[in-house]
């Protein structure tokens, strides 16, 4: 088991406002966290220092191993992969599907006249296969919906076989159909024997993913709560019947626990899908 993340005493100040304060937290190798807390909690704060896109105002942050501050991160970043709506907004509108996955070999967005070897292009066909891209090969990113948009971010950043996987709320704006897929697709990529580390950062309980393992709650930049799904989340039969999905951080000095009216599945991270749609062949 390797350590991939590790916060140690972290803050980071913007216009006198600590909007992450005092933040200890590490993810080992073998974890996929879910990051959940309200609007301005701090939770793409957190994801932008652990793409090394962020550097803290105080404290330590390691990123595989590398001290932020310390490492090129132009070396470090080819080895995390990172989904998020920001990066998306990168991504040329009239670039093929293929193309956008392919590109990440050389972390470029828009395809020049870069080489690519054979292992790129067999690595981008399964990529294409296993997030079910394939009928969308030859379409510009620009002209998909919202739901192909993200199953090809998503693509994108797995295409480098990342040693960690940043995913900023990829299943925002979908509806329930797609964020279905999406949720399933993400559950039996987690769930295979050579997943990466993840970190999912996402509003709502019923889009954690199966074989995620943990859970991190922010509020007004602080950690309420970090630690094992099971323990972090728990099921509330009242709450349940009030289904009240979301989270919202109680009082500071209340229960650090989230209520969950979700699927309890959801509480047993080993009861996931199977890794059907992701074979991991080698390229
Ligand atoms: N560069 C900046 N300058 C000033 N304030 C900032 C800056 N970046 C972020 N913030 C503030 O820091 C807080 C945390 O932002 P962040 O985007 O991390 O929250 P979040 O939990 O991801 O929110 P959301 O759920 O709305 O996406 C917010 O109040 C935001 O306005």
């Amino acid at each position: 088991m390797v350590r991939v993340l590790e916060l140690d005493d972290v803050s980071v100040v913007r216009n006198g406002n600590a909007i992450l304060d005092g933040i200890n937290w590490t993810v080992e190798s073998d974890e996929r966290w879910v990051v959940l807390g309200p609007n301005g909690a701090g939770k793409t704060t957190i994801l932008n220092l652990a793409s090394a896109l962020m550097h803290p105002s105080r404290g330590v942050v390691r990123v595989l191993g590398e001290q932020l501050g310390r490492v090129d991160v132009f070396d470090l970043r080819p080895r995390i992969g990172f989904a998020s709506t920001a990066m998306a907004r990168r991504i040329p509108r009239d670039e093929t599907v293929f193309d956008v996955v392919l590109t990440a070999a050389y972390s470029v967005t828009g395809r020049w006249n870069e080489e690519y070897e054979d292992v790129d292009q067999r690595r981008a066909e399964r990529v294409m296969r296993e997030w079910r891209l394939d009928a969308l090969r030859d379409r510009l990113f620009g002209t998909l919906s919202d739901g192909e948009q993200k199953r090809v971010q998503i693509g994108r950043a797995v295409m480098t076989d990342p040693e960690v996987l940043l995913l900023d709320e990829p299943a925002a704006s979908l509806d329930l159909g797609a964020r279905e897929e999406l949720v399933q697709l993400l559950g039996e990529y987690a769930s295979t024997a050579d997943a990466p580390a993840m970190v999912m950062v996402t509003h709502h309980v019923e889009e954690i993913p199966a074989g995620f393992t943990h859970a991190l709650l922010l509020a007004d930049g602080r950690i309420h709560a970090a630690g094992p799904i099971a323990e972090v989340i728990t099921g509330s039969t009242s709450r349940r019947r009030s289904n009240c999905r979301s989270w919202s951080p109680r009082a500071r000095t209340g229960a650090s626990r989230l209520a969950l009216s979700g699927p309890d599945p959801l509480l047993n991270s080993t009861a996931g899908p199977s890794a059907a749609n992701f074979p991991i062949t080698s390229d």
